[in-house]
């Protein structure tokens, strides 16, 4: 098992509660005996990361922006069963950039849950961290105006500091910030890793896991479908932080499915607690058009 190191910087792998493997040893979602066997007979309700599974990688936040065809086969699926989109982002930024409005948006890490016809949905962690928030967020902002390339996220109950435009001897100064920041706040903060991303969050026990969990028992996704067929919950994520999310399903009395997007060549190096890997942003298409049928 990996502890959290107490100076709220989160383990680079996921520590334990659900068993683990490297990713180079899981099936290929589109083709896994496994993942066939769990969904025969039962009504997917389909939780999807944004960056890095219903888009590409961009070198700019802000260029991320969803294909009208990953558009339809989400609207295509959402006719058949519940999707909700589960994201880092905030949900308004994932409402524009997807061009969706329709579908249930956990945006801020889940910190931030609006369900279209409900309206936001409130949780243990909705609240109470506002003011630290902002705080932190101009800190970083002002502090992370000298260091060139850094881009600064403002976010709902986070913020962002990206460092993939920085050169690399420069980027432990950006990693120095960040433990500043921490150090100023003790008890207070989290750091949760990303690609070329630090995000700083409150230090609560809140994460794309609890608020997967959280939305399968509002939604009523632990009961059977209209159609009487139990409900498996999927979730496809590529980062750290879905790790949370793979863990969640893995431990519910009836497992979900948890499906981690990786390029082959990084997968002997991530332990995960996934079922079955996808290779692309094409391959989620293909997966998501596959269970729309
Ligand atoms: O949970 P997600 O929906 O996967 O969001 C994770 C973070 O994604 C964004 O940053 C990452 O993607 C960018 C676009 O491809 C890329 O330029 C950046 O380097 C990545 O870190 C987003 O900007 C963050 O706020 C999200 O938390």
């Amino acid at each position: 098992m990996t502890v959290p190191a107490d100076d709220g910087r989160a383990p680079a792998r996921p520590v334990s509660g659900a068993a683990t493997t490297t990713a180079d040893a899981l099936p290929h979602a589109l083709d896994a005996p496994e993942v066939a066997r769990r969904l025969d007979g039962r009504r997917p309700a389909v939780f999807l990361d944004y960056d890095g599974v219903l888009t590409p990688i961009v070198p700019r936040p802000e260029d991320a922006i969803m294909t009208d065809g990953m558009r339809e086969i989400l609207h295509s699926l959402a006719a058949r069963c519940p999707v909700c989109i589960v994201s880092g982002r905030d949900r308004g930024v994932v409402a524009e950039l997807s061009g969706v409005d329709d579908l249930v948006i956990a945006g801020s890490h889940g910190f931030d849950i609006w369900d279209p016809q409900r309206g936001a949905i409130e949780h243990e962690a909705s609240r109470g961290w506002e003011d630290l928030v902002a705080e932190v967020t101009e800190r970083v902002r002002v502090a992370a105006a000298d260091i060139e390339g850094t881009q600064v996220e403002p976010k709902h109950a986070s913020v962002a500091l990206h460092d993939r435009h920085v050169a690399p001897e420069e980027r432990p100064r950006v990693a120095a910030l960040v433990d500043e920041v921490l150090a100023e706040h003790p008890g207070e903060l989290k750091v949760t890793p990303g690609k070329f991303v630090h995000e700083i969050q409150p230090k609560i026990d809140w994460n794309k896991g609890k608020a997967v969990d959280h939305l399968i028992g509002v939604l009523g996704l632990d009961h059977p479908g209209p159609d009487g067929r139990p409900t498996v919950p999927i979730y496809l994520g590529d980062d750290i932080t879905d790790e949370d999310a793979f863990r969640a399903l893995a431990q519910r009395e009836t497992p979900g499915l948890g499906v981690l997007v990786i390029d082959p060549s990084d997968a002997a190096g991530r332990e995960t607690a996934a079922t079955a890997v996808l290779a692309t942003v094409d391959e989620v298409g293909r997966f998501l058009d596959g269970l729309a049928r």
